[in-house]
């Protein structure tokens, strides 16, 4: 276990105020060395107190800085920690941590402080990762999800169910060693329904695998299309500002045009391409290999079409393949030429849409079709819990061992069980954190920024 004080730049660089943090044994003594105030922290706990940072080589004068002293295990980490708020100026946040450093705390690892606090059992793991998704969060459903799994709401059924097989597997080893004897086991009716419920619950969890998948990375939808189509008026309109380059002549976008927004709750990050074509210029040709490049790493497929002109000229090309979902926009419905639809749009999997960017006209029922090909179906509830990808291996694992558990409850072959019921056990300690894995808590850790 690490038992130095470490210190890092919390915040973001650029705000107007910074806050250095620092924590471990001897966070309050690096305090001493580095700030003086009108009064003493130890005697000012968890209040915060103006001073001025002292630079502890040469005794010369920093920012001047509130701080905050908060004693161990009441904290964060479980260990003692300062907060400095200094000017969040570039030179004077890193000055006040150069300070801590060469008061002798070291700089904290990605993720660090976070570890401490699972270390210290102040958060389970589920809890720090959901520290992670709060974080990285893009759309206020993700956000609430992410809080909820910070304050143990996901933790603390996997916990339960955990304790609850615990008391069962307690009682297989005493049976095994007493199998003759008529003691007062629990009847298999109540041991079939803790595993039930179990199973039950974990199975309603694995529901919310697609939803913690979309909410936390995202989805990536490429707006395609012919030049001209409208296709970066759109991204400007979902965007809800002049991102991109809009204008009458075809082959304005020449560059791929990223950017993350939300829809209806959901995450997106989303393409602007540029409109594909035979090309002369070689910056409009790479830039077009880059659109369709972009359209085969897509998740959704916008394929934007301009109603003003014959639609037949403009359907995707022939040798354009993808697995993603695609919606075909029909846009400029407000200068549409009279028209018959091509057959492709006789194809059952072609969704589409007739739009109008510029007057926002139906663009609400655009929005409808990019959420139900999200969800693969209208008016999708998502949960307030949503598992994550390790999560969900984990409890697939334990889903199993769970039903191989029953089978041999009935004919009481009470070793089975129990090998089984640790079947379960091991993945759903593992979603806790509860055995110390090294290899595991570098990944996760790892992830995080500096300072978290
Ligand atoms: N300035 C500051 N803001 C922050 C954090 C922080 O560390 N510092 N946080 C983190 O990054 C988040 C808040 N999370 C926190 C979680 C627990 C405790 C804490 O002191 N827990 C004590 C109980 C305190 C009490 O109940 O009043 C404990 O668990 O024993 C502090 C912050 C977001 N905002
Ligand atoms: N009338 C009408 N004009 C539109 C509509 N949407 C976009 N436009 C116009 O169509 C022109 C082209 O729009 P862009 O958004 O630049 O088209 P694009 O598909 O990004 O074009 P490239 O980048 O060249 O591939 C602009 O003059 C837009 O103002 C619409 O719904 N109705
Ligand atoms: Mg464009």
């Amino acid at each position: 276990m690490d038992h130095d004080t470490i210190a890092a730049l919390a915040t973001a660089p650029g705000g107007s105020i910074a806050i250095i943090r620092v924590s471990g044994l001897d966070a309050l003594s690096v305090a001493k060395k580095v700030w003086r105030g009108k009064t003493n922290l130890e005697n000012n706990e968890r209040r915060l107190v103006l001073g001025q940072m002292i630079d502890p080589e040469t005794q010369e004068p920093g920012d001047q800085a509130m701080a905050v002293y908060m004693k161990g295990p009441q904290t964060y980490t479980g260990e003692d920690v300062v907060e400095f708020q200094c000017h969040g100026g570039n030179f004077t946040a890193k000055h006040t941590l150069m300070c801590t450093l060469k008061a002798g705390a070291r700089a904290a690892e990605a993720g660090e402080f976070t570890k401490r606090a699972f270390v210290n059992g102040k958060l389970d793991l589920t809890q720090a990762e959901a520290v992670m998704d709060v974080i990285s969060a893009g759309s206020e459903k993700a956000m609430q999800i992410a809080v909820n799994q910070l304050n143990g709401r996901f933790g603390n059924e996997i916990r339960s169910m955990y304790d609850g097989l615990s008391d069962l597997l307690a009682e297989c080893e005493v049976r095994m060693d007493f199998v003759d004897e008529d003691l007062n086991w629990t009847p298999p009716e109540t041991m079939n329904k803790t595993l039930n419920d179990a199973s039950t619950l974990m199975a309603k969890l694995l529901e919310g695998r697609k939803d913690g998948e979309v909410l936390r990375d995202g989805v990536k939808v490429i707006i395609g299309g012919p030049p001209n189509a409208g296709k970066s008026s759109l991204m400007n309109h979902v965007l809800g500002r002049d991102r991109a380059i809009v204008t009458d002549i075809a082959g304005t976008t020449r560059d791929t045009l990223e950017e993350y927004t939300r829809i209806r709750g959901i995450p997106l990050k989303i393409t602007d391409t540029a409109g594909i074509r035979e090309a002369e210029d070689i910056v409009e040709r790479t830039g077009i290999e880059r659109s369709k490049q972009a359209l085969k790493e897509a998740q959704l497929i916008l394929w934007l079409m301009d109603l003003s002109r014959p639609l037949e000229d403009q359907l995707p090309p022939e040798d354009f393949k993808s697995d993603a979902p695609l919606i075909v926009i029909l846009n400029k419905s407000d200068i549409a030429l009279e028209q018959e639809l091509p057959s492709y749009f006789n194809q059952s999997h072609v969704s589409h849409v007739r739009v109008s960017v510029k007057s926002e006209d139906n663009l609400n029922r655009l929005y409808d079709l990019i959420e139900e090909a999200v969800w693969q179906e209208d008016h999708h509830h998502i949960p307030d819990v949503a598992v994550n990808a390790r999560h969900g291996v984990l409890l697939e694992q334990a889903v199993q061992q769970i039903d191989d558990c029953q089978a041999c409850i009935d004919g009481e072959a009470w070793e089975l069980v129990s090998v089984h019921l640790r079947g379960a056990l091991d993945p759903l300690g593992e979603i806790l954190g509860l055995t110390l894995m090294p290899d595991i808590l570098h990944t996760i850790f790892g992830r995080y920024c500096i300072g978290k």
